[in-house]
């Protein structure tokens, strides 16, 4: 960027006002001085002492332009009014003046980026590639924590969330510290997925773990819930992740952040084994892990990685080692005609699932993601009830045994569960009598 062309004198109206009237003056009129950065608007007088010139905001341009109660307060304290020249240049000038002098008129200026730590991180739109470098430029001129400025190019890595990056300003330094949750996380932003927005949500999920839970994370990354939630809560935390570099992050930053290592175990593991050997280790002599909670934040695909839940807990022919955990799954949902961001999000996981969930799940909007795209949080404790095939619970006739008389029972399945059955593991392998319904839609009263 050529910085000499921000090299400018300009005239402004400036006040000679006595040293008395400074502070009053500075406290009631300050959205009239100039405001620029590296830019004083109060200068000292050097013929006198006793008073400083004040520089007054560009638009007003002559005496006729000082606002009434200005106007008034220079009057009634005998104010000089002058001109003067002031010099400015590049530091003087805001990220968005720069822009707007260097770029043609009809490219939107980029507003926003994410930073996390020393990184910008941008998202160019195509019209805006030509002048990435000034952009970039800019933006490390102007944000002095920022040391490097990024262009996301390319597709997001469907597995691990990570995409192609190229520098467009400052070191090439991608290894990046950022704060969040009371824990300190580095990595390098372009081997793992990192997402400073949603640190409010990390936060707010851990907030409900008490220290007698044990959690189950299946796509940990580089440990933003895991770590806060051994440190803060105590919990005991058992968290997974397929990308060989987040698990090398994560296990680096329960190591700085001195998290009890003791209640932290790290893997490397595609998600669906991972829970698998932990409720049926391959290993003889370790005993399954009591989880009675699960984290799924792949918002892409997580709703698919139910059927490790489905084909354990709601198997007849299985018998879960624990009771039905609380999953709190992350999911994308689009935006239906009706708008109703929740029923669709449930709707989806039941397909999984083929089961309904309890109507006490939590279900609710964690971050818009584009026009027509939520990501939404659904808590839910596995559901080992109602049977749910698509839009309907579908009941078929069967004959009770005992009694030799026709009743109805889930045709999904060939055996079921009780209600009761709920909150523990056991399965059992015959009709239950209060499933003499007929064949009805399925009404969700949530
Ligand atoms: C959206 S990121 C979430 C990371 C972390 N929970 C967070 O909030 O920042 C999803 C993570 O899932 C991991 N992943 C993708 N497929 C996986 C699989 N089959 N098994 C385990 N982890 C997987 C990715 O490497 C990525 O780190």
């Amino acid at each position: 960027m050529n910085k000499e062309i921000f090299k400018q004198s300009r005239q402004v109206l400036a006040l000679i006002v006595s040293n008395r009237l400074i502070h009053n003056f500075s406290k009631e009129f300050k959205g009239h001085l100039i405001i620029r950065p590296c830019f004083k608007s109060i200068i000292p007088l050097e013929s006198d002492d006793s008073k400083k010139i004040i520089l007054l905001n560009e638009k007003i341009s002559n005496d006729t332009e000082i606002p009434d109660n200005l106007q008034s307060f220079i009057k009634s304290n005998e104010i000089e009014v002058v001109k003067k020249t002031i010099d400015l240049d590049y530091k003087n000038f805001t990220y968005e003046q720069v822009l707007k002098t260097v770029l043609p008129e009809n490219i939107t200026i980029p507003h926003a980026f994410e930073r996390i730590g020393h990184i910008a991180h941008l998202n160019l739109r195509d019209e805006q590639l030509p002048y990435k470098h000034l952009i970039g430029q800019a933006i490390l001129d102007k944000n002095l924590q920022v040391k490097t400025v990024l262009n996301k190019v390319g597709k997001i890595d469907t597995v691990f969330r990570t995409f192609q990056i190229e520098v467009l300003a400052g070191e090439d330094n991608l290894v990046t510290e950022v704060k969040e949750n009371e824990c300190l996380f580095k990595f390098n932003f372009s081997e793992v997925y990192w997402n400073s927005r949603l640190q409010y949500e990390h936060f707010n999920l851990i907030d409900t773990f008490k220290s007698s839970d044990t959690i189950c994370d299946m796509f940990a990354g580089v440990g933003p819930f895991a770590c806060p939630a051994v440190k803060l809560k105590k919990c005991t935390f058992y968290a997974n992740d397929l990308n060989p570099n987040s698990v090398k992050y994560m296990k680096e930053n329960a190591n700085n952040n001195k998290i009890d290592t003791t209640r932290l175990f790290m893997f490397n593991l595609d998600a669906r084994e991972f829970v698998r050997d932990l409720l049926y280790p391959k290993e003889k002599s370790k005993k399954p892990v009591p989880f009675n909670h699960v984290i799924m934040n792949l918002p892409s695909t997580s709703i698919e990685f139910l059927d490790v839940f489905r084909d354990i807990f709601l198997d007849p022919n299985q018998n879960p080692p624990i009771p039905p955990p609380m999953i709190h799954c992350y999911t994308f949902t689009k935006n239906t005609e009706d708008g109703d961001l929740v029923e669709s999000t449930r709707k989806n996981v039941e397909k999984v699932l083929n089961y309904k969930i309890p109507d006490d799940f939590t279900c609710f909007e964690v971050r818009d993601v584009s026009p027509n795209k939520r990501m939404m949080r659904i808590s839910f404790v596995m559901p080992n009830i109602l049977p749910y095939i698509g839009e309907e619970i579908v009941r078929v006739e069967v004959v009770d045994p005992k009694k030799n008389i026709k009743k109805s029972s889930p045709a999904s399945i060939a055996t079921t569960t009780t209600p009761s059955d709920s909150s523990t593991s056991k399965r059992t392998s015959s009709p239950t009598s209060n499933e003499s319904e007929t064949i009805k839609k399925a009404k969700h009263e949530s």
